[in-house]
């Protein structure tokens, strides 16, 4: 019976969102029975036109733990020989060499796919290296904030291999390089909207998850200046950061989204499949038409707030990490053409602290009075710069208010934004969401 058999291998799906690869032996009485199921079931294989087959494949070497190249070799690269897929793989030589290479160089012609092996900056190099690549392909000038960008045509598929994999956890629910080769072999697909970061018609950066200024900001250059700890950095940095508790003065214009996509409290979580999501196509269509600026508030519909802030922050994805698992805004949508900005307030260091710690429980994180929170499609931040004031009014201004002027000189200070773990020193930026520009190889978060 041995003699004519064949094995199909299939995805089975077992605890939190993770898959596995099993291997299911049919025996057949004779030879040409076992040819003809082969045949068919390779013919029904072929015939599922959204499975790649050719992939290029980039692995940052010093991600994470630095063992991407194991990762891959051991875990991932039997996932794609058995299921056929052809690959090139990259080993990078230097920061940003996905990136350039993606932009310039690649024959992307040859690909279905592009896959990183690293964390989420070496899957924000591929953002980069790509959306850059489609826009010159077609001409688009992507110093113009209010450009409409030519979404990609390939997609992105992430192996988990860094310290920080947020777009991972956020689109698949786990961090697994098995998991992730496999939503990768069956060919799935899921939209992203992807923020564009301007400075007047200066192109700064994409982003993908969160754009964070003040707290976020301050703790991400915090962790840079202490690289040398590894991972242990965002602990004692996000400690640091808490301690010193900054305010950041300025103003901030957004363009609030339709009712049709609903609302960061709604409680309706992005799943595969989401319906917001998909309907989102449509009223971004209609939206698109209208040219709208900040500071034309009441006709165009943009809104004005003004304040100290202790955070700053425009969640596109619910930003939930293995760390955070509700994430900054848990009823973020990945594809509906909007971001959560988040407004905090200026208040004690209890409150915010008790803020914080309720990204870890169940309780609300905005049911604060210090805490706004809007769904948005644009947004843009001016921060307010102060004189720094002489000794002498500083002096004055202690013994009128009873204030350290220490914290005078913190108020009037300017942070940077982090945008997806990386710093921009650029405090005065201008935002819009494009929506589903890009396609990742995954399926969103499952319902289990
Ligand atoms: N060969 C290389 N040498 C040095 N840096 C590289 C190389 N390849 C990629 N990088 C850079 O390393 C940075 C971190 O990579 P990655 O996101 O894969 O790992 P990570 O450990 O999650 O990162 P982080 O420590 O920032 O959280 C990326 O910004 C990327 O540009």
């Amino acid at each position: 019976m041995d003699q004519y058999a064949f094995t199909v291998s299939f995805v089975r799906k077992t605890r939190q969102h993770q898959w596995w690869c099993s291997d299911v032996t049919f025996h057949c009485a004779d030879q040409e029975l076992c040819e003809q199921w082969v045949r068919a079931t390779n013919e029904q294989l072929s015939s599922l036109t959204n499975r790649p087959k050719s992939l290029l494949v980039y692995i940052n070497p010093y991600g994470g733990k630095q063992r991407g190249e194991r990762i891959y070799e051991q875990k991932v690269a039997p996932v794609f020989r058995r299921a056929g897929i052809f690959t090139d793989v990259i080993v990078t030589e230097r920061a940003n060499h996905a990136r350039d290479h993606l932009k310039t160089e690649a024959n992307l012609d040859k690909y279905d796919g592009v896959v990183c092996v690293g964390g989420d900056g070496m899957f924000s190099e591929l953002l980069h290296g790509l959306v850059t690549r489609t826009q010159t392909d077609h001409d688009v000038d992507q110093n113009q904030s209010d450009a409409e960008l030519v979404p990609c045509s390939l997609r992105i598929g992430i192996i988990p291999a860094g310290s920080t994999d947020c777009v991972c956890f956020a689109t698949v629910g786990t961090n697994d390089p098995i998991t992730s080769a496999l939503h990768i072999v069956v060919g799935d697909s899921q939209p992203m909207d992807v923020c564009s970061v301007h400075q007047k018609d200066v192109f700064l950066r994409y982003s993908i998850s969160l754009l964070g200024y003040g707290f976020y900001g301050d703790l991400q250059a915090e962790s840079e200046r202490k690289r040398w700890l590894g991972p242990a950095r965002y602990d004692l940095s996000g400690i640091k950061t808490f301690l010193c508790h900054n305010l950041y003065e300025g103003s901030i214009s957004f363009l609030p989204a339709g009712d049709n996509v609903g609302h960061p409290r709604d409680k309706q979580p992005c799943r595969s499949g989401c319906r917001v999501c998909q309907h989102s196509k449509d009223e971004h269509n209609e939206m698109s038409g209208e040219k709208e600026k900040p500071g034309d508030d009441s006709s165009r519909g943009w809104k004005t707030v003004q304040g100290e802030f202790i955070a700053i922050n425009s969640a596109s994805m619910s930003c939930a990490c293995p760390r955070c698992p509700k994430g900054l805004s848990p009823f973020a949508h990945l594809a509906d053409g909007t971001t959560d900005l988040i407004l905090v307030r200026k208040c004690s260091r209890l409150d915010f602290f008790r803020h914080l710690l309720r990204h870890t429980n169940k309780q609300d994180q905005f049911d604060h009075s210090f805490v706004e929170v809007h769904r948005v499609r644009k947004f843009s931040f001016q921060p307010r710069r102060h004189e720094l004031a002489s000794p002498e009014e500083q002096s004055e201004h202690l013994k009128t208010t009873g204030f350290n002027p220490k914290i005078s000189a913190q108020t009037s200070a300017v942070s940077s934004w982090s945008c997806d773990g990386e710093i921009l020193h650029q405090a005065a930026i201008r935002v819009s969401v494009q929506h589903q520009l890009i396609r990742l190889f995954a399926r969103g978060i499952e319902e289990q």
